[in-house]
């Protein structure tokens, strides 16, 4: 494999966006930013053995996921994607077709959002394989969808339903069994192939004020950052929680709540806003088909998240989730 014709084979042959003024091929990239928005930058990295495993993703869909994760960050600012860098440290043993599959996956996504791949790097690594992407999208200047946002009173809510993710981590790795093969594919694809929820953080940027969190590390951890930014406490409705029904029609009730609560990458949205705008949320989200479920309160009767069930019975909802080096 040679570096320079292989960045050559991955350069795209079309720019979506006109403020693009120098893309792949030279040191660095220029754009020329919009009037009235701001710019909102963020990265994340993909390991392999720790974010998946060579076996059982394909490179297609490890290039999609390591966009997708990405993009669900600008959806949690409540940005529109345009832009995004990427860079690949590559063992030996991943060979060049491998590797544009996973600009295939990136492509599948980028051209949804119309986003334009605008550098990266290319480097070799002894062990595993390393993607970072880097993405860049705007917001309207004044709109802030911070973690710090929530206020007493705020409806607590998050987007589509939470744990499938999880529950295809653990079929991929032989955790749980399940034997019908469309559920299984149901599972893997939610947690192989998930769906940034830029609509959602776009609404949710449209209202007076919300706090915003994507979730990656599981609903708890980040209803836990939202709580800790905004120095309010959280009461989340166990029974509120929403499951697909696909998860439900898994028996071990303890293990389904367990994953939509600790189990992560889910990359849906959970937030807060005051029950007014969450009148307006419910409405605009409903026009497009997009599910919301309200799931608690910001709780001024005490400083932490607390998950109550059925029997009014309350217990402290722990940062516990993924932690890169904690691992439970
Ligand atoms: N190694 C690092 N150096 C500097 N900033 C970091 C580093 N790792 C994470 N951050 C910053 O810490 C914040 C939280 O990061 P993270 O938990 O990874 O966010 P998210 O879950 O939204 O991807 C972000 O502002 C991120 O940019
Ligand atoms: C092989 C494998 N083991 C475990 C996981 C589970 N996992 C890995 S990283 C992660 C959390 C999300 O990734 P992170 O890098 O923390 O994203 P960020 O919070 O920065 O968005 C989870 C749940 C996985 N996806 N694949
Ligand atoms: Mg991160
Ligand atoms: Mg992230
Ligand atoms: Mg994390």
């Amino acid at each position: 494999m040679d570096e320079f014709d292989f960045i050559n084979k991955v350069k795209p042959d079309r720019i979506f966006q006109q403020n693009v003024k120098v893309a792949i091929g030279d040191d660095a990239a220029i754009y020329e930013s919009s009037h009235g928005f701001h710019q909102v930058v963020c990265v994340d990295t993909m390991v392999e053995g720790v974010h998946f495993l060579r076996n059982l993703s394909s490179p297609f869909e490890i290039g999609y996921k390591a966009l997708a994760v990405n993009v669900s960050d600008l959806a949690a600012m409540s940005a529109i994607p345009l832009y995004y860098f990427i860079s690949l440290a590559v063992p030996s043993n991943w060979n060049e077709d491998d590797l544009i599959e996973i600009y295939e996956g990136m492509k599948k996504l980028s051209e949804e959002y119309k986003m334009d791949l605008l550098g990266g790097d290319t480097v070799s690594t002894s062990d595993k394989l390393v993607i970072t992407v880097t993405v860049i999208g705007e917001v309207e200047e004044g709109r802030k969808t911070l973690r710090s946002n929530a206020k007493n009173e705020d409806i607590v809510f998050v987007t589509g339903t939470i744990g499938d993710s999880a529950a295809g981590l653990a079929i991929l790795l032989g955790q749980t069994s399940i034997h019908n093969e469309s559920l299984k594919r149901y599972f893997t694809e939610k947690h192989k192939m998930p769906i940034p929820q830029v609509k959602a953080g776009r609404l949710i940027g449209d209202l007076k004020r919300a706090s915003l969190n994507d979730i990656s590390d599981g609903l708890a951890s980040e209803l836990n950052e939202i709580s800790e930014a905004s120095h309010v406490g959280i009461t989340i409705d166990k029974d509120a929680l929403p499951l697909s029904d696909e998860l439900l029609t898994l028996q071990s009730t303890s293990l389904l709540q367990d994953w939509a609560l600790y189990g992560g990458e889910d990359y849906e949205l959970v937030g807060t806003t005051s029950p007014d705008s969450w009148e307006k949320l419910t409405k605009d989200c409903n026009e497009l088909g997009i599910k919301i479920t309200k799931i608690g309160f910001v709780d001024s009767s005490h400083k932490e998240v607390m998950l109550k069930s059925k029997n009014q019975e309350y217990i402290k909802l722990k940062k516990s989730g993924y932690n890169h080096f904690k691992k439970s």
